[in-house]
């Protein structure tokens, strides 16, 4: 993992690559923890271990130092040792881990409300419920694994504080610390967001880049690592947090001592290695329970409800988990039956722990709040050193045969295996069903209704700027909407049957009977509240492939072929029992489509949220009913002024996303998911995809606007999953060739990224840097073998005097399109000469602005103004009875496409 540098003054002695052609690479974290050294504070012998400066007093009366209680050189190394390896701007160090949180809310006033979570490590609770009876603050505990629980408690002038914990502890639950910490920057702006980093160390996580104000550590555990002290450590970026916890801490008088100082720089210096070790025998371990049939808390696991966000927020699941037995008293004896694993509080040490939260950490919740926050009196945490994960298996193992909770059981080829004993299950197939429920988008409780709706959505086509095929092996890109997108409009069917328009392609068109055409023997249906596997049901794309598909010649067009398939895929997955709507969806684009600019992507978005809204997945926020009358043009509502953006929920956009993520696996065979990240959350992302041993995720980025950019469409056709497994034998066959490329491609991000958010930086400094990206962004991808002689043609068009621009493919390349940046001096004449030029070459250019909208729904309400556009009702409805919404859609040309749509009503947006 690369550290982020940008914000920290301790930057020596990481280098920072001063240029995208010079690949210097910032020291990765593992190095930094290993490297103690503070230029502005050198040993006078050169020690190569920081001395401890065992005094409490200091001579003298201009020195930096008087009095260990306020400074002492020992822990100034420590504390700027953890300010850089936490990429902060700020680090103290005090006696505990709850010292740090004493301090913490000792900002808060009498009067002052706090949010907390609900699973929250017991001395965190305790100290809160001495808060609220001494010091005269509101606490509100709150499940923090939805970020809208938090909402309505949001107090403005009121809330002082948010506090989080993700993982939980010891439940393990997750709490999106981004969305949470936008949410509360949004409405209580002056309301602190602080975050117990614990069970992660800034090795995994470091939720000051989510947005959080303050971050604590009990030192105590991973960054010290061997149990051998106490410790507490507060990080902050924000200049006057900082000067008012150094007041406190100097006030108090709990900083760290500096022996203590001495051993927790000495632990930290091995941090990275340890974790490495414990997370990946955790992982081991937690999968072995899992095996086993226990419910196991562990964000590494594919079923974890939290697991995707917790990937967008850190690098890895940590080493701490915990499970369920069914029975307290069968949790007590598994407890007492381990050798290995020490019965011990705490977490974080090489050796590996075993406890159960309720009689231990936690027994000082009392066990009516334990039980109201849903806190099992059976659940058993397990903290994972870093011991042969075998020894700690078999000791496992062992502990839990004799305490019963597995049984041998006979295998068909005669040996055996263990098994969970039967007597525990009652209890974890009701969790198991109380999670899926619990889940935002769970099981309906009620039976679906009948959907008479139609459903108008749309998706913007994607550019993007830089990182195209590096961002499939984990490289970040930088990529944003278009102002061009793709449209689907579903209208209700009553007779059973599933119709599939694609004018664009072909005009293509087909029916299915629901009941008899589709290849349901080969469907698993992945439920409402679960999650479609990372890889394609190959079964069912097979099965759908050789029996859905109508006859070869209406589909000989490779196009609609994948369309129909990514369709039908998502339609039959999604369907479960015999809840199988029937309708017609059409789609249609104002995107080239094969270009380069994402349509499959706009198009998956839109299938999977149509999908979505028909099978009740989702749903869109309600709003009270119109006062009067809508019509096309008022939609009879208060006027929005931000055009519906934001109206979407986080969990519909998170949804689709997910969904059009596996239309497009179906589409492209290995996406990275940056073009449907786009398409979905529209505006500007830094994207990074998670898998590769570094933070997956995304970020927005916000200096895009007000650049202008040329999109050439070359009109050469080009297939995306060819081009993108083209790289991928590439860099099989010659990965000293490759490797190189997308390493320097991730350096042209990191930079770009960079210089977009740099509010400082000139504009001048921005084009000219950005001019020279592209060119070298632009050679990497012909060393990926990604280009076409046409795409040359147009960078030398471009490149050529007078016009001097810059220009590199976008999206696969392999022909499709190129996107040149327009600086803000370039005239309006030579713009057209330009123009003029590329279309007389037979290329068809398009001068946009990027960073647009995400996904849009039309508002239902003006459900009234068109009458079902059903075909099985058409034949008899009255001519005099106004166009269907079908009918009008099917109708408008390309370029009026965008504004008829928009012209329909309120749209919402992501
Ligand atoms: N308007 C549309 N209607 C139907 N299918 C579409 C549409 N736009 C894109 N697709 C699907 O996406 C595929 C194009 O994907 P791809 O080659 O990656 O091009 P792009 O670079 O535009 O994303 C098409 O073959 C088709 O299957
Ligand atoms: C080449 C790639 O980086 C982008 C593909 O974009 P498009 O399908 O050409 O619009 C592949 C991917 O990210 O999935």
């Amino acid at each position: 993992m690369a550290a982020s540098h940008s914000s920290s003054p301790f930057d020596l002695p990481t280098p920072l690559p001063d240029s995208p052609s010079r690949r210097r690479h910032a020291y990765h974290f593992s190095t930094q923890c290993a490297t103690v050294e503070n230029p502005s504070q050198k040993d006078q012998y050169g020690s190569s271990s920081v001395p401890i400066y065992q005094t409490a007093t200091f001579k003298g009366v201009d020195g930096q130092y008087d009095y260990t209680r306020s400074g002492n050189p020992t822990r100034s190394h420590l504390e700027h040792h953890l300010a850089k390896i936490s990429s902060a701007q700020h680090a103290f160090t005090v006696s505990s881990g709850m010292a740090s949180l004493d301090v913490i809310t000792r900002l808060l006033k009498p009067g002052d409300e706090v949010i907390a979570g609900d699973d929250l490590y017991g001395g965190t609770n305790r100290l809160l419920s001495y808060l609220k009876v001494h010091g005269g603050v509101i606490i509100h505990h709150v499940d923090t694994t939805n970020p809208s629980t938090i909402l309505p408690l949001l107090n403005p002038g009121k809330t002082a504080m948010v506090l989080l914990e993700s993982p939980t502890n010891p439940l393990l639950k997750i709490a999106d610390i981004a969305q949470i910490a936008s949410d509360v920057k949004q409405r209580t702006p002056e309301a602190l967001v602080v975050v117990d980093n614990t069970m992660m160390s800034p090795y995994l996580q470091r939720p000051l880049e989510h947005g959080a104000d303050l971050v604590y550590d009990s030192g105590t555990k991973y960054l010290s690592g061997h149990h051998d002290l106490m410790a507490g450590v507060i990080i902050c970026n924000r200049n006057d947090i900082a000067k008012q916890i150094a007041f406190i801490i100097n006030s108090v008088g709990n900083a760290l001592t500096p022996f203590d100082s001495f051993l927790l720089l000495r632990g930290i210096k091995t941090l990275a290695i340890r974790m490495d070790r414990q997370q990946t025998s955790a992982m081991s371990v937690a999968s072995y329970l899992h095996r086993l049939g226990f419910l196991v808390h562990y964000p590494g696991l594919a079923d974890h409800p939290g697991r995707e966000i917790h990937e967008k927020l850190a690098n890895g699941p940590g080493a701490v988990l915990s499970f369920v037995t069914g029975d307290k008293a069968m949790s007590e004896r598994i407890v007492g039956s381990t050798r290995l694993w020490g019965i011990s509080v705490s977490f974080g040490a090489v050796n590996s722990l075993i406890s159960m939260p309720c009689l231990m950490s936690h027994a000082s919740i009392d066990a009516a709040t334990r039980a109201a926050r849903g806190l099992p009196e059976d659940l058993i945490r397990l903290c994972v050193g870093i011991e042969d994960p075998s020894d700690l298996i078999e000791d496992l193992e062992l502990a839990l045969l004799e305490a019963g909770a597995i049984t041998a059981a006979p295998l068909a080829d005669g040996g055996e295996h263990y098994i969970r004993t039967t007597a525990s299950l009652p209890r974890a197939i009701a969790k198991l069903a109380e999670d899926v429920k619990n889940t935002g988008l769970g099981l309906r409780t009620t039976p679906r209704k009948q959907e008479n709706r139609e459903w108008f959505v749309s998706a913007p086509g994607k550019v993007i700027l830089f990182g195209e095929h590096a961002v499939v092996y984990g490289v970040t890109a930088i990529a944003a909407a278009v102002d061009l997108r793709c449209y689907g409009l579903t209208s209700p069917r009553h007779d059973g049957k599933l119709s599939l328009k694609l004018p664009d392609l072909h005009n293509f068109e087909h029916t299915w009977d629901i009941k008899t055409d589709l290849p349901w023997d080969a469907v698993t249906p992945v439920l409402p509240g679960d999650v479609h596997p990372p890889t394609l049901d190959q079964k069912l794309v097979d099965a759908i492939t050789h029996r859905a598909l109508p006859p070869a010649a209406r589909l000989e067009n490779a196009q609609s072929r994948a369309a129909t398939i990514a369709f039908l895929y998502l339609y039959m997955v999604l369907t479960h029992e015999d809840e199988r709507p029937s309708f017609n969806f059409i789609a249609r684009s104002s995107l080239p489509v094969g270009a380069g600019l994402g349509s499959s992507a706009s198009y998956s978005s839109c299938v999977a949220t149509a999908l979505l809204l028909l099978h009740q997945r989702v749903s869109i926020p309600s709003l009270p009913p119109p006062s009067r009358g809508a019509t096309p043009t008022d939609p009879a509502h208060v006027h929005v002024s931000h055009k519906g953006r934001r109206a979407l929920p986080t969990e519909v956009a998170d949804e689709v996303n997910r969904w059009a993520f596996i239309a497009e696996k179906v589409l492209h065979g290995n996406p990275s998911g940056v073009d449907n990240a786009v398409a979905v959350f529209g505006g500007a992302l830094a994207f990074t995809r998670a898998g590769f041993g570094k933070k997956g995720g995304m970020e927005p980025i916000h200096g895009f606007k007000s650049l202008k950019f040329l999109l050439t469409d070359s009109k050469v056709p080009r297939d995306t999953k060819a081009l993108v497994a083209g790289v991928a034998v590439r860099k099989e066959n010659d990965p000293d060739v490759i490797e190189p490329a997308l390493e320097a491609i991730q350096v042209i991000s990191d930079e770009a990224r960079r210089a977009l958010s740099d509010l400082e930086l000139s504009r001048e400094s921005l084009l000219t840097g950005l001019t020279t990206m592209i060119h070298e962004n632009h050679a990497h991808l012909v060393t990926l073998g990604v280009s076409h002689p046409v795409l040359e043609a147009i960078r030398a068009k471009t490149a050529a005097e007078p016009f001097g621009l810059a220009t590199k493919l976008t999206g696969a390349g392999g022909g499709g399109c190129a996107v040149t940046l327009i600086p803000d001096d370039f005239s309006d004449s030579a713009l057209r000469e330009l123009l003029v030029g590329l279309e007389k070459d037979g290329y068809e250019p398009h001068v946009t602005t990027i960073g647009g909208s995400g996904l849009g729904i039309l508002s239902p309400y003006d459900e009234n103004n068109y009458p079902s556009g059903s075909d099985s009702e058409d034949a008899s409805a009255p001519e005099k009875q106004p166009e269907s919404l079908r009918k009008a859609f099917e109708r408008q040309g390309v370029e009026e496409l965008a504004p008829w749509a928009e012209g329909r009503g309120r749209w919402l947006y992501v």
